[in-house]
């Protein structure tokens, strides 16, 4: 990897994937990647390959979030090294597979980009997750899609924090994309969602040939929400949820929250606001997946990020 100026040269991205079914009960990943599974062309591109590849077989299988554990937390360094055995999860002896097929983690034999695909509840529309805001190559290709779905928008999530990122399915690969389309309930389909999804997936593509055949990307700036927090419900003594999101905050999600705007409204009729001390902008609210994990919503921040220019190196 040399630089110059404010240029990269990096390598071409060779081995790509595309992961549906991480949430086996997010419809709008398992039907693209199965049918791209049965019919490979939509997705070919030319000098590199590109498998589509469904993660938790067994949780499509019976349209649930998963089995035993939550596949997308499991890649961790503990369960990637645990010792095989009959009693590991389900989750945790595919996320070993998973590894073998498209990792090691953090090694050089590592695919190079992997998509995986996730609907949420959320009014979020087309979303892209990053956990790195160091990668000028993801970043570039963020900025790409987002230019060829105008006037859609799609916004971008950074998951980079000390306590808050987790180990995703996609993180096995050398440049880990989630793409998070909403808002669809769990268990069904929507076209427009379903669309949406296939159209970043495609403009992701275009983006990764165009690079590999020697297009040179100019730096640019990229606007990202940063998570800052996870927000729980409000809870009675006994732990039971006490409030719903507030009307006024339903759907909003990227939308400013300012200190003093309604938040939550409890069962008793009391509205609750929010009471930090700057604009937030708010997203995954009310995800249906995220009761268990006592989440209400995310609180981001708007960061515009300087991205370096990047073109394939030659070698
Ligand atoms: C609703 C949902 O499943 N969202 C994903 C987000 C991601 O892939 O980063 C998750 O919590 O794993
Ligand atoms: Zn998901």
């Amino acid at each position: 990897m040399t630089s110059c100026h404010n240029y990269e040269s990096l390598p071409a991205a060779r081995r790509v994937a595309i992961f549906g079914g991480t949430h086996g009960n997010e419809m709008s990943g398992v039907t693209l990647v199965n049918q791209w599974i049965k019919n490979e062309t939509e997705i070919q591109r030319p000098g590199f390959q590109i498998k589509p590849f469904i993660t938790n077989p067994r949780a499509v299988e019976k349209c649930t979030r998963y089995i035993d554990t939550d596949l997308n937390r499991a890649f961790t360094t503990e369960n990637l090294s645990a010792e095989k055995s009959e009693d590991l999860p389900y989750e945790v002896s595919r996320a070993q597979e998973i590894n073998r097929l498209f990792g090691p983690k953090g090694s050089q034999e590592a695919y190079d980009v992997i998509f995986d695909l996730h609907n949420t509840t959320s009014n979020m529309g087309g979303t892209l997750i990053l956990e790195s805001s160091k990668d000028d190559c993801n970043l570039q290709m963020v900025h790409y899609v987002q230019n060829a779905l105008i006037p859609m928008s799609c916004s971008v999530l950074l998951t980079e924090h000390p306590t808050l990122k987790y180990a995703a399915s996609r993180s096995v690969a050398k440049r880990p994309v989630g793409v998070e389309v909403g808002p669809q309930p769990h268990g069904t389909i929507r076209g427009d969602v379903l669309d949406t999804m296939k159209k970043i997936i495609k403009h992701a593509l275009d983006f990764i040939q165009l690079f590999n055949e020697g297009k040179e990307f100019s730096p640019c700036t990229v606007d990202v929400y940063r998570i800052t927090e996870s927000v729980d419900y409000p809870r009675d003594k006994d732990g039971n949820i006490s409030a719903m999101i507030h009307t006024d905050l339903q759907d909003r999600d990227w939308q400013a929250l300012n200190p003093g705007d309604p938040m939550f409204l409890t069962f008793d009729g009391r509205t609750i606001p929010y009471e930090g001390d700057s604009t937030v902008y708010p997203t995954f609210i009310n995800e249906a997946a995220y009761y268990e994990k006592q989440q209400a919503f995310v609180i981001t921040r708007k960061e515009t990020l300087t991205v370096k220019g990047i073109r394939v190196s030659q070698a």
